[in-house]
């Protein structure tokens, strides 16, 4: 699902209106309408008070669209004007209107007012500021922004939480909302770390925008979720052998660090790789080939860590890095190794920060390879950033530099090629945990091994990475989930997103 920027949406809104021939005060009425029926699906006309904060704007004409709906059917309102500017825009003047017509009289909160009452248990509509915020708050509108805040009250946002730009971080008050109801689109804020925290939960309400401007408008990102990572998904051929799905090899591993091998080699097995071997240092040895019977091991000549990297045959696929350590030694292993490398390779943990090291090497990575770097380690490779949204372009510059795809790990990962981001969806905090990275390696490799594109490999393995560690975590609950938990869950991930849509149905009938 693509994500837009402000001037997009606005543009948007503007096409939508000449297209439909509809003034934009319709509009409004269209977005206000989705607002009330979802509040009325869900409250059903209970007597709960709604307290609604309206801006002087066209998301506090929303606002107050919503709340002549509300009252003509029997809720209990009282409607607020956030006063913050004499610019009132027209469409929120002709519905202020339309309300006081119904003999609605909103109090008005200005400089000098003191701020309502409420109780934890209202119900408070959000509407003070949408995606036109521009510049910082007037230092009452931030404290009035605080007082709701702190009321506790089920907070209900109606687009975007006020005080959260569409572009950058805040600098003051955001309010912390407990469900945001989106205009037809996800906006980038919601899935930074930034910002995110704002956001509780979000909910797209379609309100109809021109569909034909939606699908051909170029986007900087998407938001990835089934319909995204469906149409990548490769199928498997009845008449295959284990050699179409190709031979990776995961190298890695240092003494104390053959776990990270063991879960890198064991995701890219059962993610669908034909065959795997690993190359260790021969410490690792004995324990991976107990462990998993299904790969093959090769060694390097020392006992602790890889100093000469050869491999009698050409992969499909490798990923190197994942416990690999960085003496000197491993990094000019790493470098002879890269040299030689023609394919993507999918670099990671130790392998990027001997990149970061060893900056030189970068031209030795193959084209479109793969970097999966934590953030910490992202910084190391392409210095510090001043907020999420620079972290985000100076990715988008690396990767265009350096030709290669970057997974940038984290709540939502964003996997980077060239100008375009994708915002994963799945996964939860469950996956914070030691090795989870190293089992999304070893299945972005298992997916290279088995043809997929290296972008579509990250795209596809991220998703399916996270949905992993979404279905576990009902078994195990967050604290309990351990990486080796992700891998075996891999299995059931590829079934829940090849799952007919309305299987679960049937069954339940
Ligand atoms: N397609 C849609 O999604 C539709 C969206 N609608 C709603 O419209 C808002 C955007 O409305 P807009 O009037 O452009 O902006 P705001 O209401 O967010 O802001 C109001 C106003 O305030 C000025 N301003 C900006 N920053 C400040 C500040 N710090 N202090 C004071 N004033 C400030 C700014 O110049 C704006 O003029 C969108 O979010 C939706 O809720 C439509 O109703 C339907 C279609
Ligand atoms: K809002």
């Amino acid at each position: 699902m693509k994500i837009f920027s402000a001037d997009q949406i606005y543009k948007a809104d503007k096409s939508t209106i000449e297209k439909e021939q509809i003034s934009s005060d319709m509009l409004m009425e269209r977005a206000a309408t989705r607002l009330f029926e979802w509040i009325h699906t869900r409250l059903q006309g209970a007597q709960v008070n709604i307290q609604l904060f309206c801006g002087i704007g066209n998301n506090g004409g929303d606002g107050i669209v919503l709340a002549r709906h509300l009252q003509e059917h029997g809720y209990n309102i009282q409607v607020h004007v956030v006063n913050y500017s004499e610019k009132r825009s027209k469409d929120f003047l002709l519905n202020l209107e339309r309300l006081k017509d119904r003999k609605i009289w909103p109090d008005f909160i200005n400089e000098d007012s003191s701020f309502p009452l409420i109780s934890p248990e209202d119900i408070v509509v959000d509407a003070i500021f949408g995606i036109g915020l521009s510049r910082p708050l007037d230092q009452w509108v931030a404290n009035l922004i605080g007082h709701i805040n702190a009321s506790r009250a089920f907070v209900l946002s109606v687009d975007i939480p006020s005080g959260l730009p569409m572009d950058r971080p805040p600098v003051s008050e955001v309010i912390e909302a407990n469900h945001v109801l989106s205009f037809q689109v996800p906006k980038l804020v919601f899935f930074l770390p930034q910002t995110g925290i704002y956001i509780d939960q979000w909910e797209i309400l379609d309100i109809g925008l021109d569909t034909e401007f939606l699908t051909h408008e170029e986007v900087g990102y998407e938001l990835i979720g089934p319909p995204d990572v469906l149409p990548l998904y490769r199928p498997r051929n009845k008449f295959s052998h284990k050699g179409t799905y190709g031979h990776a090899v995961i190298i890695g591993g240092s003494y104390g660090k053959i776990g990270a091998v063991q879960l890198a080699s064991n995701a890219c097995l059962t993610v669908g790789s034909g065959l795997v071997t690993a190359f260790v240092p021969k410490c690792g040895y004995h324990s991976l080939q107990t462990a998993l019977p299904e790969i093959m091991v090769l060694t390097d000549d020392d006992d602790e860590n890889i100093e000469q990297i050869t491999i009698p045959f050409v992969p499909n696929a490798i990923g190197i890095g994942v416990g690999m350590g960085t003496s000197e030694d491993t990094a000019k292993a790493f470098g002879a190794f890269l040299k030689k490398q023609e394919n993507p390779v999918v670099i990671d943990a130790d392998g990027l920060n001997l990149l970061a090291k060893h900056q030189e090497l970068l031209k030795s990575v193959p084209a479109q390879s793969i970097l999966t770097p934590h953030p910490k380690e992202l910084e190391r490779l392409i210095g510090k950033w001043d907020n999420d949204f620079d972290k985000l372009e100076k990715t988008k510059k690396f990767s265009s530099k350096n030709d290669c795809v970057v997974v940038i790990k984290g709540a939502h990962s964003i996997t980077i090629y060239k100008d375009k981001g994708y915002v994963n969806s799945s996964g939860n905090p469950g996956m914070a945990t030691a090795g989870s990275g190293d089992v999304l390696t070893g299945m972005i490799t298992g997916l290279l091994s088995q043809g997929y594109e290296p972008l579509a490999a990250c795209v596809f393995g991220v998703y399916l990475h996270g949905l992993a560690g979404d279905i576990a975590v009902h078994q195990y609950g967050y604290e309990a989930l351990k990486a080796s938990i992700l891998v075996e869950n891999i299995g059931r991930a590829y079934q829940e997103l090849l799952r007919p849509p309305n299987r679960e149905n049937s069954q339940e009938s």
